[in-house]
């Protein structure tokens, strides 16, 4: 029995006739960041929505958490699917922008049926304050925020899903280079808070090495060393 939270075998993603993922195969332990790096188009990004069951694998498995995903039907994913939150490259296209923080970092606390008007409104300050941003935050819009603000304000809505595992696909790669640091210290205080797997891609290699325990090199679909 292996104690990996995150465990990828021979996995291969398609679109129609190109491979974009080639047998790829890693594991991931709690507590553990591991990299995804390699040229653009080497099927990163591919592998993460491969790995969030966002886009099924053509074959492989997926095994999160002991169970294997791929052949799951989605009504037996779906209360898996929290457990494992994306991260993504822009910060606004992950929150709406009708909404205001408040109500984009409570709505998986309603979705998943943990929301009380009682406590529910203390948890996402708590949540918004854990990610370093005031409570009054919660008033604005996406667009009243910064880059690195917004994507502050994402990840305190994936930890309202309480996840074991976020995939971070470039987190960092549209901020400013002076607010980078300050988010990636604030994803490893986080990691070392809460024991999260961090599968992380991202393409600057001082960035991977300060940030990843492992690093995965991928080339044309597959995997080439790690
Ligand atoms: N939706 C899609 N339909 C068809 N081909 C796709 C699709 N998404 C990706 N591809 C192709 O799959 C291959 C891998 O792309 P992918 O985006 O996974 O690579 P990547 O390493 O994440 O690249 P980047 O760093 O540029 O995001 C590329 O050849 C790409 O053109």
């Amino acid at each position: 029995m292996s104690d990996a939270l995150l465990e990828v075998r021979d996995l291969v993603v398609r679109y129609g006739e190109v491979t974009a993922v080639d047998r790829v195969s890693f594991s991931l332990a709690a507590g553990e960041t591991l990299a995804l790096d390699g040229p653009s188009g080497c099927g990163k990004s591919s592998t993460a929505l491969a790995v969030l069951q966002l886009r099924r694998p053509s074959s492989g498995e997926v095994v999160f958490e002991g169970r294997e995903l791929t052949a799951l039907p989605e009504r037996e994913l779906r209360p898996l699917r929290p457990r494992m939150q994306p991260v993504f490259q822009d910060p606004y296209g992950s929150l709406s922008p009708r909404h205001r923080i408040r109500d984009a970092v409570a709505e998986p606390l309603k979705v998943q049926g943990r929301w009380s008007s009682t406590e529910g409104p203390a948890r996402v300050a708590e949540l918004l304050d854990r990610v370093g941003l005031d409570p009054s935050y919660g008033d604005r819009h996406p667009h009243e925020l910064s880059g690195g603000q917004c994507q502050r304000a994402g990840i305190a809505r994936a930890l309202a899903s309480e996840p074991r595992l976020l995939v971070l696909d470039e987190p960092v790669s549209s901020l400013d280079p002076s607010v980078r640091a300050g988010v990636l210290n604030l994803l490893a205080d986080l990691q070392d808070d809460l024991g999260l797997g961090y599968l992380f891609i991202c393409h600057d290699r001082a960035v991977v090495r300060h940030f990843a325990d492992r690093v995965v090199e991928m080339r044309d679909g597959r995997v080439i060393s790690g």
